[in-house]
């Protein structure tokens, strides 16, 4: 019984997870039907905006990084079962974007815009292309153990808990992060760049590459010797560039 509630609890944070992700998508690419999204929202002076989202992004980069340290999740599991460590996570993660997007104070101003209409197609496409990167990364990695089902599916089988496994098909033999990558790629790839938006991709890029450096300092603890060679061999996010000597 309660090992199925463990995963009734994770298939909820899953799907949590899941339409954040969707409205996230329409966030970004400023879909005009949704309620809010990058350049529609709360109105206030460019000052205030800057501030407010500049804190938000913050918001992200922060719960992002400490809760994925090994300490917190240490700790989280002192008051949560371990089988559920992974789901608080996501819940969590999702909440936190969540409040980020509706939270967000659109700031006025184009950076540019593209006139040429197969050009917006092509960038369109490359936004595509990103997101997609995303989520076939994950699939790559191993989808529903990040985000938290395999964990409490193995409890209601009985199952022993698996040590994390080090993987590097397809896109990881190319660059080691290939998942942010695809988030950089739909972070940039706007035909339509509002001051909003750049200073959204800015923030996340900053993140990204604060949050894939403690990544790498983990799986260099976790994997030894074998992720240090990847890193000498694979480049961080560009094919041969940022490789580690
Ligand atoms: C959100 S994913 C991002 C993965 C990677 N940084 C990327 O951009 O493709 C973060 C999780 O992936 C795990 N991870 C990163 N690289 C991995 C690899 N090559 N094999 C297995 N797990 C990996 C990390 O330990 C972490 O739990």
């Amino acid at each position: 019984m309660r090992a199925t509630i463990y995963l009734v609890f994770a298939t909820l944070c899953y799907f949590a997870f899941f339409a954040v992700f969707l409205y996230f998508v329409g966030f970004l690419a400023g879909l005009p039907f949704m309620p809010g999204h990058i350049d529609k929202g709360p109105v206030a002076s460019p000052g205030v905006a800057i501030l407010i989202d500049l804190a938000l992004v913050a918001m992200f980069g922060i719960q992002h990084s400490v809760m994925a340290r090994k300490p917190f999740k240490q700790a989280l599991t002192r008051v949560v079962p371990q089988p559920l460590e992974r789901s608080v996570y996501v819940l969590a993660s999702s909440l936190v974007l969540l409040a980020v997007m509706l939270l967000w104070h659109p700031l006025p101003g184009v950076v540019w815009q593209i006139e040429a209409q197969g050009l917006r197609m092509t960038v369109w496409g490359i936004f595509v292309f990103g997101i997609s990167m995303v989520f076939l990364s994950t699939w790559l990695i191993d989808h529903f153990e990040l985000f938290g089902l395999s964990q409490p599916w193995r409890e209601m089988r009985r199952k022993p808990a698996q040590p994390p496994r080090f993987r590097t098909p397809l896109f990881y033999r190319f660059v080691r992060h290939p998942l942010y990558l695809g988030f950089l790629i739909a972070l940039w790839a706007a035909p339509t760049m509002s001051a909003g938006h750049v200073l959204f991709a800015f923030g996340m890029t900053a993140y990204i590459f604060i949050g894939a450096r403690l990544e790498e300092r983990d799986l260099a603890g976790q994997f030894g010797e074998t992720y240090r060679q990847y890193q000498r061999e694979v480049g961080f996010l560009v094919h041969g560039a940022g490789r580690r000597g």
